[in-house]
């Protein structure tokens, strides 16, 4: 089956509150138009995993990330294609989070994880991300 490597970004941060916040993105297009997911895309030949999450995070969001550790490599069998998709922890280092090819976007406390309708691959990633945030 074809191989497509993916990487994606979990942006962090902090509500008034204090408590931790993520950012979570709704495509926009294409055949999973609706669902919900991490921003970030393929990585291009050439490219590692960290430059290529810069230049789409750029490119979806126009805003400059800093990457920060590995959540998680996902495996995940689609009926089309496998996807293997690094997750990243990024922060915020300028711009504004412009929705250049998203539906809709949110950020979300620990508590409200489970409150949007993610992609069949990140399920697994956002168990993890639970534990961690
Ligand atoms: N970015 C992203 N893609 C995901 C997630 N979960 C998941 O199953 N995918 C799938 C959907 C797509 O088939 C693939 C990534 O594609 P993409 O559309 O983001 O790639 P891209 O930004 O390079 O866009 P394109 O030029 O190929 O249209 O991985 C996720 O959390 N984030
Ligand atoms: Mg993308």
């Amino acid at each position: 089956m074809k191989i497509v490597r993916v990487v994606a970004a979990v942006i962090k941060s902090a509500n008034e509150k204090g408590e931790p916040i993520i950012f979570a993105t709704q495509r926009g297009y294409g055949e999973f138009k609706g669902g919900w997911e991490f921003p970030g895309g393929k990585i291009e030949e050439g490219e590692t995993p960290h430059e290529a999450l810069k230049r789409e995070i750029k490119e979806e969001l126009d805003t400059e990330i800093s990457v920060g550790d590995l959540i998680d490599t996902i495996e995940y069998d689609y009926p089309k294609f496998h996807l293997s998709m690094d997750c990243f922890w990024a922060e915020i280092i300028a711009g504004d989070l412009v929705l250049k090819e998203h539906d809709a976007a949110k950020w979300l406390i620990k508590e409200d994880l489970d409150s949007v309708e993610w992609l069949p691959a990140d399920i697994s990633l956002i168990h993890s991300i639970e534990k961690k945030m």
